[in-house]
Parts: structure tokens; C-alpha cells; sequence
């Protein structure tokens, strides 16, 4: 599939029926005669967008990830005079800052709520009041004896 391929708007505005359906998303012109029947939204919605742009309306859906890249196996060109984001994921950005976010985490030095010392005295007060009830009761039960 020719992914460099140039249309106008008024070459794209010719697919318009369920026979020859393109639509255009994020300036990628893509040809969804082929899906119109797997579409799980549907095939109406495809074909109400037939000929036009439909990047606001796919982008309100909020359209899965998957379904996002399945969009690039219909692409059949670009739209003439659109700036296409990065050569194969549109999605590459919101990509790139996750990772960008992920990586910044690995900096960020997360302070430890409780204070060292209390960790210690936490532990060791009740090991050291353990070992003078065991020490008084050895002393006093010697005593008795
Ligand atoms: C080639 C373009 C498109 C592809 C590959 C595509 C793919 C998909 C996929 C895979 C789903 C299932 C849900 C998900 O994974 O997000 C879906 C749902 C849906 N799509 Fe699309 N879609 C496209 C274009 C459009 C357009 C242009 C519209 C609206 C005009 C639309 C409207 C919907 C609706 C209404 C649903 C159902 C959402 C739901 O049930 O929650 N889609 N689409």
C-alpha cells in the first residue's frame, strides 16, 4: 500500500458511498470499503464520514490504541498539504511521553515517610524490654530459689 500517495479533498470527497469509502484521519487518506462491515461502531458511521475528514469524530469516540494502529492497514495515502505527525504512528508522541514520564520517575527520589530512627526503635525497644523481663525473671526466680 502506497502510504506516500497525495490526494486533494476533492479527490478524497469522490468515495463516498459503501462501495468506495475513504475517509480522512489525521491527514492519512484511508480506505475503509474493506472494513465498513468489521467496524465494531458500525458501518453507518463510516459511511456518514464518507469523503471527509473524520478526525474529530474518531478522536471524540476515544478509539483504543489497537484501534488506532489498525487505522495504518486502510491507509492508502495522505491528504495533500497535511503535516503527517511522525512516518508510522500518529500516536507516537503520546508514546513518547509515557516513556518520557517513566523515565523521569526513575529520577525522582521518593522520600520515605517514616524517619529512620523510628524503624530502629520500632525494633529494638521491644527486643530490649523482652530481654529484661527474661533478665529480671531469671534473677528473681534464682532468688527464690
Ligand atoms: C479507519 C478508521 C477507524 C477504525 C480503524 C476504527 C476502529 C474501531 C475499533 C477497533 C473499535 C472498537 C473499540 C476500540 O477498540 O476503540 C471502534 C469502535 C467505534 N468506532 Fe471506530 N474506527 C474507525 C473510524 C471511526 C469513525 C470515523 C467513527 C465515527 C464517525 C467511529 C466510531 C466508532 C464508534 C461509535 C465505536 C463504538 C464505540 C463503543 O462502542 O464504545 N469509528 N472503532
Amino acid at each position: 500500500m502506497d502510504t506516500k500517495r497525495m490526494f486533494t479533498l476533492s479527490q478524497v470527497a469522490r468515495h463516498k458511498s459503501k462501495q468506495d469509502c475513504w475517509i480522512i484521519i489525521h491527514g492519512r487518506v484511508i480506505d475503509v470499503t474493506k472494513f465498513l462491515e468489521e467496524h465494531p461502531g458500525g458501518e453507518e458511521v463510516l459511511i456518514e464520514s464518507a469523503g471527509k475528514d473524520a478526525t474529530k469524530e474518531f478522536d471524540d469516540i476515544g478509539h483504543s490504541k489497537a484501534a488506532k494502529n489498525f487505522l495504518f492497514n486502510y491507509q492508502i495515502g495522505c491528504l495533500q498539504g497535511c503535516k503527517i505527525q511522525d512516518d508510522d504512528n500518529l500516536f507516537m508522541d503520546s508514546f513518547k511521553e509515557s516513556i518520557k514520564a517513566k523515565e523521569m520517575e526513575a529520577f525522582v527520589i521518593k522520600e520515605d515517610p517514616k524517619p529512620k530512627y523510628l524503624t530502629f526503635v520500632e525494633y529494638f525497644v521491644p527486643l530490649l524490654a523482652a530481654a529484661l523481663f527474661l533478665y529480671y525473671r531469671y534473677f528473681t526466680g534464682a532468688l527464690q530459689l
